[in-house]
């Protein structure tokens, strides 16, 4: 571990970081390795062995003192002991592995006695429908701050943070590349709830067209940010634009069908244009800039390993 005085941050190596997971009272079993697998067949146990189980007992920690501190509050208030759930921020760049980052740390998260229900939400539900986008000109500005309807995201971490027994999300289908109407998530008074997109770190500042001055942030107990190299990204978004290409794309309800014909050399085109014309451009502009409110950073290298874990002191 490095402590640099003058940095927010204490910064760890992999290998520091890792020995961490020593006491972890909780060894993971054949079955769960099995379900960590079915998430996503590339993650590899050593991955979750050196960095997410350490990361999982950090949260255990935290939350239980979050559980202790809130019951305490209720005590002083003469309240009867009241339901709150806690909620886990995870940002970074399209394709930088967000939704794969929650939904190992929600099976991760769930064997804990303390917390056994997390539940998992992202923020494309609050995407606009495309008629909007149309109508507004946002069309190839799908993921920047003017796409979201803020206020509605807001409320629902708010809502979601004041106890309400039952919240809802609208969804985002990213094989119609829409908000699928009649379609909601429901989230009801989970333990933990997991919020991830690329947007979770801004703040009102990111909204001038849209003022508000409550932001995410504000109702988020612990804040990830995963962050890696730009050409990495680049790659990894790529490769899953190819992966799709073979498989979601092939499905005639897909919004991107047609790319489903193109040879891969063409299909590298597409990709590569929609990445720089669109998500590297938000991730300049709108998303790198969020990093270092995050509570803790994880950097990716190759293959997705993470290299090094920053935790805010
Ligand atoms: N830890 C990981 N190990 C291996 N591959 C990963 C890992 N995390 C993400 N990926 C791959 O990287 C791509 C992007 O991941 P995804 O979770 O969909 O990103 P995001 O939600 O940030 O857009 C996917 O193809 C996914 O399979
Ligand atoms: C839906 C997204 C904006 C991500 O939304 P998030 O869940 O992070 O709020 C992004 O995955 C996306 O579709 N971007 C538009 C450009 C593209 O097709 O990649």
């Amino acid at each position: 571990m490095k402590i640099d005085n003058n940095s927010p941050y204490l910064a760890f190596s992999r290998e520091t970081w890792s020995e961490l997971r020593d006491a972890v009272q909780l060894p993971l079993s054949e079955a769960e390795l099995k379900r960590l697998q079915g998430i996503n067949d590339k993650v590899s146990l050593a991955e979750v062995r050196d960095i997410y189980l350490p990361l999982s007992r950090l949260l255990n920690l935290y939350i239980k003192a979050k559980q202790r501190r809130n019951r305490v509050l209720d005590q002083f208030l003469g309240k009867d002991p009241h339901h709150v759930p806690y909620v886990i921020s995870i940002a970074g760049s399209v394709a930088v592995g967000k939704s794969t980052t929650a939904r190992i740390l929600q099976a991760l998260l769930e064997r804990w006695p303390q917390h056994p229900r997390v539940a998992l939400v992202t923020t494309d539900g609050f995407l606009y429908p495309n008629q909007v986008l149309e109508q507004r000109g946002l069309m190839r500005k799908k993921g920047f701050p003017q796409s979201y309807d803020i206020r509605r995201l807001v409320q629902f971490v708010s809502d979601i943070k004041s106890g309400k027994p039952r919240v809802t999300a609208p969804v985002y289908s990213h094989l119609v590349y829409n908000i699928v109407p009649d379609q909601e998530a429901v989230v009801e008074q989970p333990d933990i709830v997991i919020i991830e997109g690329l947007n979770v770190l801004q703040s009102g500042m990111d909204y001038p067209h849209e003022p508000h001055r409550v932001f995410v942030s504000d109702f988020v107990d612990f804040s990830i940010f995963v962050d890696a190299d730009e050409r990495l990204l680049k790659t990894w978004y790529v490769e899953r634009f190819l992966k799709l290409r073979s498989g979601a794309f092939t499905d005639p309800e897909s919004y991107f069908h047609h790319y489903a014909q193109l040879s891969e050399e063409e299909a590298v085109t597409v990709a590569s244009r929609i990445w720089q014309e669109i998500n590297y451009k938000n991730l300049k502009q709108n998303i790198l800039p969020t990093k270092d409110r995050a509570e803790l950073i994880l950097t990716k290298g190759k293959q997705h390993e993470v290299e090094q874990v920053w935790l805010k002191k």
